[in-house]
């Protein structure tokens, strides 16, 4: 689909890179020519992740780091600028959710979603950009965000991460503007349904609720890592250099099935369209 080279000699930053998407982008990215750099709290996943990763050739470099500390972020980019000499492209892909009835929630369980999200993607952003302003040099930053972001309705049950991913949407369509004139772009992307370990565990975990999920996704499945990957290495290559500010949904038509009003009438059969026409033009 891509030219092989397509992000070749690119240094780009994963964080959550062990696991799940994070790690699907970062496989992506490594077969289009880029070194990675992949960082989240477990240094065993990382490892194991950064050897299985290479097994075909590439590099990848990893350092254990808990976003929600801008210490351990700073330290973060030390020592990836110590190993690479530079960072040209950052994916805020690291994320912490679980479904609950807010009224359930302590203070403690808010805090451990909104640092995650919002301030750990904030501070990554802040320390990078910080370096580029001062390098002089330009880069493209990819933030993953979630259809109840993106389409602005937000969602029960998940009440801490609408907030926090709310916010780092606004945080990428911020910065687009303020940081253009550095050179610095902003994307994101909102995934819907792409089943991971680490989503499943906290947020479907029972089969039946996630048939109920997929039965409201008009493509009648969920996503395919590799779908959401090339759409994240499209958008931080140069070919999306005039993209900027825009989030791109990939969720198979989800969001919209329950925006539209009368979408849920794809139940009916021919059969009930008969009847029902039948009566209205007999009125
Ligand atoms: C189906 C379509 C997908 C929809 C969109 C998906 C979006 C995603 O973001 S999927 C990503 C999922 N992956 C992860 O969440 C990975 C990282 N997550 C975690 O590490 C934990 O789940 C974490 C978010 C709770 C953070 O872990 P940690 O910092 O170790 O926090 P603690 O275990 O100490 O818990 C802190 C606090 O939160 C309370 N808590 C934890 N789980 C629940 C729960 N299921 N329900 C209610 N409360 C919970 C926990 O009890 C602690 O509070 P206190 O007891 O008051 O101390
Ligand atoms: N899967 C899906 O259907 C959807 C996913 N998304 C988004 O996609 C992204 C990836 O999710 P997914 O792959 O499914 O889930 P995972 O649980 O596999 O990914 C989350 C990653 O974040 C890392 N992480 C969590 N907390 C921290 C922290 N404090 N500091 C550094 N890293 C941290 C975890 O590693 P560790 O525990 O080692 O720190 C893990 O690698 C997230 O942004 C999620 O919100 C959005 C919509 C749908």
């Amino acid at each position: 689909m891509f030219r092989s080279d397509l992000l070749r000699d690119k240094v780009i930053v994963i964080t959550g890179g062990g696991t799940g998407l994070g790690r699907a982008i970062g496989e992506r990215y490594l077969e289009l020519g880029a070194k990675l750099a992949i960082a989240s709290r477990r240094k065993d996943v990382l490892q194991t992740a950064a050897q299985e990763m290479t097994q075909n050739g590439g590099e990848v470099f990893y350092h254990p780091c808990d976003v929600r500390d801008p210490s351990q972020v700073t330290e973060l980019f030390d020592a990836i600028y110590a190993h690479y000499g530079k960072v040209d492209i950052l994916v805020n892909n690291a994320a912490g959710n679980f479904i609950s009835p807010t009224e359930r929630l302590s203070s403690r369980a808010v805090d451990s979603v909104l640092n995650i999200v919002l301030h750990g993607t904030f501070y990554m952003t802040l320390e990078l950009g910080k370096r580029w302003i001062e390098e002089k040099k330009s880069g493209t930053m990819l933030n993953i965000v979630t259809t109840y972001a993106a389409s602005g309705a937000g969602s029960g049950f998940v009440v801490p991460s609408a907030a926090a991913k709310a916010g780092v949407l606004t945080l990428t369509r911020s910065l687009a503007v303020e940081w253009a004139k550095y050179g610095i772009r902003q994307v994101a992307i909102a995934p819907g349904m792409f089943p991971t370990e680490g989503a499943w565990s906290r947020l479907v975990p029972s089969e039946e609720m996630g048939e109920r999920l997929l039965n409201r996704v008009p493509l009648h499945r969920a996503g395919n890592k590799s779908e959401l990957a090339n759409l994240a290495a499209f958008l931080v290559s140069d070919e999306a250099a005039y993209i900027n500010g825009e989030v791109v949904t990939i969720d198979g038509g989800e969001w919209l099935q329950g925006a539209g009003e009368f979408n849920e009438l794809a139940d009916l059969t021919n059969e009930d369209w008969d009847q029902l026409s039948a009566k209205m033009r007999s009125k």
